[in-house]
């Protein structure tokens, strides 16, 4: 068998005597994008919060690889090449936008906060930061202060911040929540460009149908915390169970 880049198994997690997520079982190859759907409350936050290690399971395992990475914490996952979208709250906020970047880009080096740097080395770790701010169209807010971003460039500074890092397994928690309609194609744009590279797993939970469609290369469907459905974009959103899913949803995000 080849290896999965990801894998969970009989992953499960218990809030009182409800299971959130309940015996999940799934592996994520690279090269594959695959997005989480499920109607609310059906776990998938909580999914991606027990793959980062921001949440212990109560049962279960997580693989990076062959790596039994369930006890690992959340720092150490991030490290190991499991990228999630910074929390903001990681900044620094009295520093600009580059500036966090150029930080994070610091960080992913092994350079800790050194005051005594060469410039050229200096100079190097700008000009790639810079380089996620174009990837993110976000050149404009480079001197910003981050507490100065309005909403959608939030988001983008996430995924700035989330380049920075490397990772070869992205995950993005709806991306473009809360972005306008000319700010989030350059958010799926940049998620296409990722997927080009064979190297990376991405997995997205995503409610839009039509950017469900258009990116993914396989959906898997969680409902009430367990997998109900994984397979090809056109089976899964013919099956009955995911329409009965989706019937509750705004007339144009229906299948
Ligand atoms: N820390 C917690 N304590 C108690 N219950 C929780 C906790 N976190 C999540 N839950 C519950 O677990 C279930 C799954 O929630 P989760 O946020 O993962 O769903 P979701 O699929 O991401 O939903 P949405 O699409 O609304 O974001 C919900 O019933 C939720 O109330």
């Amino acid at each position: 068998m080849t290896s999965a880049s990801l894998r969970t198994e009989d992953l499960t997690i218990r809030f009182g005597g409800h299971a959130a997520v309940n015996m999940v079982t799934c592996a994520f190859k690279a090269g594959e994008l695959t997005v989480i759907v499920g109607p609310n409350g059906a776990g998938k936050t909580t999914y991606f919060n027990l793959i980062s290690g921001q949440l212990k399971p109560s049962s279960g395992r997580i693989f990076k690889g062959d790596d039994d990475i369930t006890a690992l914490s959340a720092s150490a996952r991030a490290k190991s090449g499991i990228g999630r979208a910074f929390q903001l709250t990681n900044l620094f906020p009295q520093l600009s936008v580059l500036e966090n970047v150029r930080l994070a880009v610091q960080a992913q080096h092994g350079l800790g906060p050194v005051i005594f740097r060469s410039a050229r080395s200096f100079a190097n770790l700008r000009d790639e930061a810079y380089a996620y701010l174009e990837a993110t169209r976000l050149q404009a807010a480079a001197a910003l202060p981050v507490t100065a971003l309005p909403h959608g460039d939030q988001r983008k500074l996430e995924i700035a911040l989330l380049l920075a890092l490397k990772p070869d397994i992205f995950m993005f928690d709806e991306p473009t929540a809360g972005m306008s309609v000319d700010e989030a194609p350059v958010i799926l744009e940049l998620i296409e460009e990722i997927r080009k590279d064979t190297g990376k797993t991405i997995l997205l939970v995503e409610h839009k149908m039509d950017v469900v469609r258009s990116l993914a290369d396989r959906i898997i469907v969680l409902h009430n915390g367990e997998l109900v459905a994984d397979g090809m974009p056109d089976e899964v959103i013919a099956l009955p169970l995911v329409r009965d899913i989706y019937l509750g949803m705004p007339a144009e995000d229906a299948a």
